[in-house]
């Protein structure tokens, strides 16, 4: 018999989960998605081929329990489905600030939850996603997690304290590169390039920026001092950054980040 997965909540992570499974050869029979709206599970079904069921369906079928719902959602999630939970099932939740122990004292005494941060860069399989144990897990629990994620990019294992911090840097982290990208295309624009053009160029150095980073393995410091030629551009422009302050608001803005994911189980 199939082990099957049942993510609940596919709006924009639990899809991104639902498609990476499928293009790494899970078969829909083994996957099951929960949704609040009609046409959104609609269009799920018929752009996957998976079955769209209950919460408590879901709950009472899978295996494994996959948590996608706004943070906000997940109170009443967890109340929902807790009649149907057993201990033999792994919940894995993906969502920010929610602590193991708020889900583990709202389901059944024993149930294994693994806390997960993903990113959206797991929609092309270039996804950074952190997991940690809650109290009931075991190597088991912890490595099903890992064969979830891994479908879509990178996993690695961190101690729950750090999650906030973790979902300040890699989880909302696509959201800054891509406003730094909006700025540099502007830039272009204001300067009188095509967008297309200033688009293509931004796009292609972002690209190349972070292969030259992972594919060398060098210090982002010393990547940056090799582009930096003594009384050229880029000394001009690294001056204005340091003058507006730039680094020290992406210090603010990541702590904001980590702060909110640590208020976010509280409302
Ligand atoms: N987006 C991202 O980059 C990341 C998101 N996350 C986490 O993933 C989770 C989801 O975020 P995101 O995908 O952006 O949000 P979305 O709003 O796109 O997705 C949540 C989905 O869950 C549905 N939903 C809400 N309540 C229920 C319920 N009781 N039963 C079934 N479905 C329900 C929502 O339906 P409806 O539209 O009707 O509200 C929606 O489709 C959050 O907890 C977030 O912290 C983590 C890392 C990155
Ligand atoms: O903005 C958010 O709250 C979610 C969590 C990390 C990325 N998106």
């Amino acid at each position: 018999m199939t082990s099957q997965v049942a993510i609940l909540g596919a709006g924009v992570m639990g899809e991104t989960l639902l498609s990476g499974l499928i293009r790494a050869g899970r078969r829909p029979e083994e996957l099951l998605i929960t949704e609040r709206r009609e046409e959104r599970a609609t269009e799920l079904r018929e752009r996957y081929g998976v079955d769209v069921v209950s919460n408590v369906d879901a709950a009472a079928k899978a295996d494994t329990l996959v948590l996608v719902v706004k943070p906000q959602d997940m109170p009443d999630l967890l109340a929902e489905i807790a009649p149907a939970v057993r201990p033999s099932q792994t919940v894995v939740s993906l969502a920010a600030g929610i602590t193991t122990g708020f889900i583990e004292s709202r389901l059944p005494e024993g149930v294994a939850v693994v806390r997960v941060m993903p990113n959206t860069p797991a929609l092309v399989d270039e996804g950074m996603a952190a997991i940690s144990r809650g109290a009931h897990c075991d190597e088991s629990h912890l490595e099903l997690a890992e064969s979830l994620l891994a479908a879509t990019g990178r996993v690695i294992r961190v101690p729950e304290k750090q999650q906030d911090a973790v979902t300040a840097i890699s989880g909302s982290g696509p959201a800054y590169l891509f406003f730094v990208v909006e700025a540099m295309i502007e830039a272009g624009v204001h300067m009188g390039l095509p967008r297309s053009t200033a688009t293509e160029l931004v796009v292609q150095t972002v690209v190349g920026s972070a292969k030259l980073l992972r594919e060398t393995g060098e210090h982002p410091t010393v990547l940056r001092e090799r582009v930096t030629s003594p009384g050229g551009t880029t000394a001009a422009a690294v001056r204005e950054l340091e003058d507006h302050k730039v680094r020290a608001a992406f210090l603010s803005a990541i702590e904001a980040a980590r702060n909110r994911s640590r208020a976010l189980a509280a409302e």
